[in-house]
């Protein structure tokens, strides 16, 4: 039977969460233990983008979600006979003054659950020419704008229990699951791609002359989360699987203006998510039993 734990209800035990405190993360799991009981445990992480929730539907006995976006909500269930928690929703660096190791902190604690395999979704703008609408990338390499000047979720002093003090970000998102979900991309029959995904600090959305920038610099497409959740994650030795969802085509072009709103990034996300949710059962059915 699955769980759900809304954290939109859970009045917080204490004013503030020091993120980089392995005490605090040890409190946190038992709160969430004492709700779920025997239940909190997984061997899959599943982050949902922005309005990406519905993936958490594919876990039977959850409810239907009505309304998209951020739900806030974290969920153990079973899909294709793993044991799964879902994350419906997620904290965005923009949200909360770009403090990057809180925002990151559900990695961790979902690694508490035993977590050693994590699957993370965004929506994101799509640069490469190739991409439309609707297409869903596989995150093959990213470029952590935040991270790159100074605000890395691993930065201040290290609790060797979190994991190692440097950590290699090479090929953190896993070869061998890329390869594994090109192939269900072909079983199903969908237009799934490689790609390179830069994460902006946002909120504001990127001028045409940022995007030129991160196309001449080799990115596929751009979004405001998922790297520092990845870094945290590699720090913890959990395996990544990323894709975004290309909920719009970035502009290039200052002489035009075509605006993107959160509005559409959540319709987008709404007319295609049954896809991407499909696309993530595939790959779930194919994945070994831990
Ligand atoms: O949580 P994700 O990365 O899917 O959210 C994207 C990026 C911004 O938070 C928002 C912009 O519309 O959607
Ligand atoms: N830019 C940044 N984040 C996004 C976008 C975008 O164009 N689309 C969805 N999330």
């Amino acid at each position: 039977m699955s769980v759900i734990i809304n954290n939109n209800e859970a009045q917080p035990a204490r004013a503030q969460i020091d993120p980089r405190s392995y005490e605090d993360l040890l409190i946190i799991a038992a709160t969430i233990r004492e709700i779920a009981g025997d239940r909190a445990q997984a061997d899959i992480g599943i982050i949902c983008g922005s309005g990406l929730g519905g993936l958490g539907n594919l876990i039977p006995g959850f409810p239907p979600l009505h309304v998209p976006g951020h739900k806030g909500i974290m969920l153990f269930g079973r899909i294709a006979g793993h044991r799964v928690v879902c994350l419906q929703g997620r904290f965005h660096p923009y949200e909360y003054n770009m403090n990057l190791a809180l925002c990151a902190l559900p990695v961790r604690v979902i690694h508490q659950f035993g977590v050693r395999t994590l699957l993370v979704s965004n929506a994101a703008g799509g640069i490469n020419p190739n991409f439309q609408y609707g297409d869903l990338m596989l995150i093959k390499d990213h470029i952590f704008l935040p991270g790159l000047a100074g605000m890395s979720p691993l930065v201040g002093i290290n609790d060797d229990r979190f994991g190692a003090r440097f950590v290699s970000v090479h090929d953190s998102y896993d070869r061998s699951f890329r390869k594994l979900a090109l192939d269900v991309a072909t079983n199903q029959g969908i237009r799934v791609f490689e790609g390179i995904y830069v994460m902006c600090g946002g909120p504001q959305y990127e001028s045409p002359a940022e995007v030129s920038l991160f196309k001449t610099v080799g990115a596929d497409a751009l979004g405001m989360s998922t790297c520092h959740e990845v870094t945290v994650a590699r720090q913890c030795g959990i395996k990544v699987l990323g894709m975004s969802l290309i909920t719009n085509i970035a502009n290039l072009d200052a002489d035009n203006s075509v605006e993107v709103s959160h509005e559409e990034v959540l319709q987008a996300a709404s007319e295609n998510g049954a896809r991407a949710a499909q696309f993530v059962k595939g790959i779930l059915e194919k994945l070994p039993l831990a």
